[in-house]
């Protein structure tokens, strides 16, 4: 039982932006994908997703619990999408539907994959936005996205992705659009649901020290090629790579920086 990504190439036309990019996570395994902006890594996760965007082709193989995605019709894909593997994306803002209410948005992957009855759905929503920590719970679920917060949206983005019990979740930076105080509250809350449910992760970062936090093996991007596969601890103390030891030493920066001026920083990313 894997999530098993094989020599993936993703193709704009005649331009190549991810070249055979290989890695493997199993449930409660839980793997960093770290690179700087541009190098392939959100296009790596719409690729396992199926949601590539137009004019993009991708060859290779991602295997998921032995049956191929790629190339599967967008009908088979759109089944196994919140079900058996969910995402929580960058923006909560466009991630949610302005339209309905939080209840629904956090029940819908549970309810629409059936396993639930609407009474269900109602206790189910409940217990989810309790535990990743909504404020008020009964009365959130009731509001429209636009009545919360970012931290309250990308919360109730998590619960979401949670709510049908993937067997594996990818997170592209989801706390990157927060303040910085709110970031680590919700990285907080996200390693320790994610551990709860026992779904093998895949995590978006550009941030060494985000990574540390939240993953055991990072796969280090850069021009959508693989430059260093290893545990995230050996990265933290050697790295292999020429962006390896760039990205450690930004971090390093970033933890000795006084807070002012990091979250200055945050804020203009
Ligand atoms: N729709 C598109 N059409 C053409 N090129 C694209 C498209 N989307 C992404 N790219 C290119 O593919 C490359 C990889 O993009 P991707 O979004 O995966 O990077 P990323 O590592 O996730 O960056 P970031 O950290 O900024 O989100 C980039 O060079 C980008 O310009």
């Amino acid at each position: 039982m894997s999530l098993i990504v094989e020599n993936l190439r993703i193709d704009f036309g005649a331009r190549t932006v991810v070249h055979e990019v290989s890695f493997e996570v199993s449930p409660g395994a839980r793997l960093g994908l770290i690179g700087e902006s541009g190098s392939g890594k959100s296009l790596t996760a719409l690729a396992i997703l199926g949601l590539l965007p137009e004019g993009a082709r991708a060859s290779g193989s991602i295997r998921l619990d032995g049956e191929e995605l790629l190339g599967r019709p967008d009908r088979e894909l759109a089944a196994i999408r919140g079900d058996r593997i969910a995402m929580v994306f960058q923006e909560p803002r466009t991630a949610l539907n302005p339209l309905r209410r939080i209840e629904r948005q956090i029940a819908e992957p549970a309810r629409l994959h059936g396993r639930l009855s609407k009474a269900q759905t109602q206790v189910r929503a409940l217990e989810l936005a309790e535990l990743v920590g909504l404020p008020e719970p009964a009365e959130m679920l009731r509001r429209y996205p636009h009545e919360l917060s970012g931290g309250q949206r990308q919360r109730v983005s998590i619960a979401a992705a949670l709510s049908a019990g993937p067997r594996y979740l990818l997170a592209d930076e989801p706390t990157t659009a927060l303040d910085v105080t709110v970031q680590s509250e919700i990285l907080n809350t996200f390693d320790s649901l994610v551990r709860e449910s026992g779904s093998g992760l895949v995590f978006i970062t550009h941030d060494l020290a985000v990574l540390a936090k939240i993953a055991d093996h990072a796969v280090v991007l850069a021009d959508g090629r693989v430059v260093e596969s290893t545990p995230v601890r050996a990265l933290l103390e050697a790295p292999q790579s020429e962006l390896g030891r760039r990205l450690l030493a930004a971090a390093r920066r970033t933890a000795f920086r006084p807070a002012p001026i990091a979250r200055e920083e945050s804020t203009n990313d």
